[in-house]
């Protein structure tokens, strides 16, 4: 059978385990996180104090210097994908997760373009870039199922122009 999309290990990633789809007809390919990692709270710094101090009847003052921003995680996968020329691998978040965790992915959906696979930088390596709009710290253990990911086709533009060559993700394009 000739090799049309799929999914593979990065090298420094041994012991994870390739996503599967969960059902006969399920859409998404399960992905694991490939390590333990923390997601802060958004609400840690400042404004959560403020929130609780606020629940117990308290007046306080919110003051630039107690808010600091949280940025996303990125949480690894351990996989990389190879597709077609003309497809993109689409993450979406699990709707557990908001619900039971309070993860939010900060980009909405994640597009994984068939030229990352492999890409000099780091090989391709999957990520999923969560939030945590909830009051506490979520720890995410290694195994934990995460998010998914759906393999689509997509269209090109009659005025189609490309400016360069892939070598890396996350803002490796330029601005
Ligand atoms: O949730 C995501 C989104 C993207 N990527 C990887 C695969 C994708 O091919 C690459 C670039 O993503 P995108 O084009 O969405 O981000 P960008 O900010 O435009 O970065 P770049 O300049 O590298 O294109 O980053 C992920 O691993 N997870
Ligand atoms: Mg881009």
């Amino acid at each position: 059978m000739s090799k049309l999309r799929g999914f593979e290990k990065v090298t420094t990633f041994k012991d994870v385990n390739l996503p599967v789809r969960a059902t006969k007809n399920a859409a998404g390919y399960d992905f694991e996180a490939a390590v333990d990692v923390v997601i802060p709270t958004i609400w840690k710094q400042g404004i959560g104090t403020v929130l609780k101090a606020a629940l117990k009847g308290d007046a306080v003052l919110l003051d630039e210097k107690m808010v600091k921003e949280v940025k996303p995680v990125l949480v690894s996968t351990g996989i990389k994908a190879y597709m077609g020329e003309d497809e993109f691998l689409q993450l979406c978040n699990r709707s557990s997760n908001p619900l039971k965790n309070f993860l939010l992915l900060g980009n909405g959906v994640g597009v994984i373009d068939s030229d990352y696979y492999d890409n000099a930088d780091n090989e391709g390596h999957i990520m999923f870039q969560f939030i945590n709009f909830g009051l506490t710290d979520k720890v995410i253990k290694k195994g934990e199922r995460i998010g998914q990911g759906i393999f689509l086709p997509f269209l090109k533009a009659d005025q189609d122009v490309t400016v360069g060559e892939r070598t890396g993700g996350f803002g490796s394009s330029g601005k």
